[in-house]
């Protein structure tokens, strides 16, 4: 079954609105995974405007499933925050400092030297690496030569055309997770992923392994509790 990972970066913008500890980001971590979630995503930014550093060590202290930490390693300090809490996986995004949010996957082939090295770094310290990718053929069989144990396919393009009523924008999706599959790639996704687009790609990936999960699930968990919201996305994730 594809696990769940609950991100839980607007947690923090929330928490960070108003300068105090509430919500308190470490208690609604151990919450998710008392509801259920199978792991903990977190994308600590250079300009920290949610996740924190210093959150990042407090967290992998608590986190009983999984840990994944996303970001960029073209920041020295990224690289070592990792090193330094060694979560069971991490996952590699090529985004620039002034981004909104996340919005495209690595050039496999331009980065592909680059990509090679640092995913050893984290390889030898034995922690699992994941590469955010674009659903596009080349830039998953490049991914392939890098090193990476997965790819998380960015499912922006998916998610907004699945909204437009466009079920065949899962098609590129389906040809990447195929020659993921071929190339001993494990596959991974996330982004704009949500409880009404959910279901119908869990269906249609082959051997997915993973959905991080943040925006939509948090969103969703101000109408229907968090405890109620997670159980909602676990099932969207039973039998497919
Ligand atoms: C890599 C990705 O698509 C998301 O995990 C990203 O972490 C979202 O970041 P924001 O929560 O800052 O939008
Ligand atoms: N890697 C995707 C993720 O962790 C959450 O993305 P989103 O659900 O907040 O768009």
């Amino acid at each position: 079954m594809t696990r769940l990972s609950v991100n839980i970066n607007k947690i923090a913008t929330l928490r960070n609105s108003r300068g105090g500890n509430n919500p308190d980001l470490i208690q609604v971590a151990k919450d998710c995974e008392r509801f259920g979630a199978q792991g903990i995503t977190v994308h600590p930014r250079p300009d920290e405007r949610h996740i924190r550093y210093d959150d990042v060590f407090e967290l992998k202290k608590v986190v009983t499933t999984e840990f994944n930490i996303e970001g960029n390693c073209q920041e020295q300090k990224f690289i070592d925050l990792v090193l330094a809490n060694k979560p069971e996986q991490v996952t590699l995004v090529p985004d620039a400092l002034g981004q909104i949010t996340s919005n495209h996957g690595w050039d496999t082939i331009t980065n592909q030297r680059y990509l090679h090295d640092m995913i050893k770094v984290f390889k030898d310290a034995g922690i699992r690496v994941s590469i955010f990718v674009d659903p596009v053929i080349e830039m998953v069989e490049a991914a392939a030569t890098t090193g990476t144990d997965r790819i998380e396919l960015y499912t922006e393009a998916y998610a907004t055309h699945f909204h437009q009523g466009n079920e065949l924008a899962i098609a590129p999706y389906i040809k990447a997770a195929e020659t993921a599959a071929k190339l001993g790639l494990g596959i991974n996704a996330g982004h704009d992923l949500d409880l009404q687009n959910l279901q119908y790609f869990a269906q249609k990936i082959p051997a997915l392994a993973e959905v991080s999960i943040g925006h939509a699930l948090i969103s969703d968990a101000l109408y229907y509790g968090l405890e109620n919201t997670i159980q909602m996305y676990l099932q969207q994730l039973t039998n497919v």
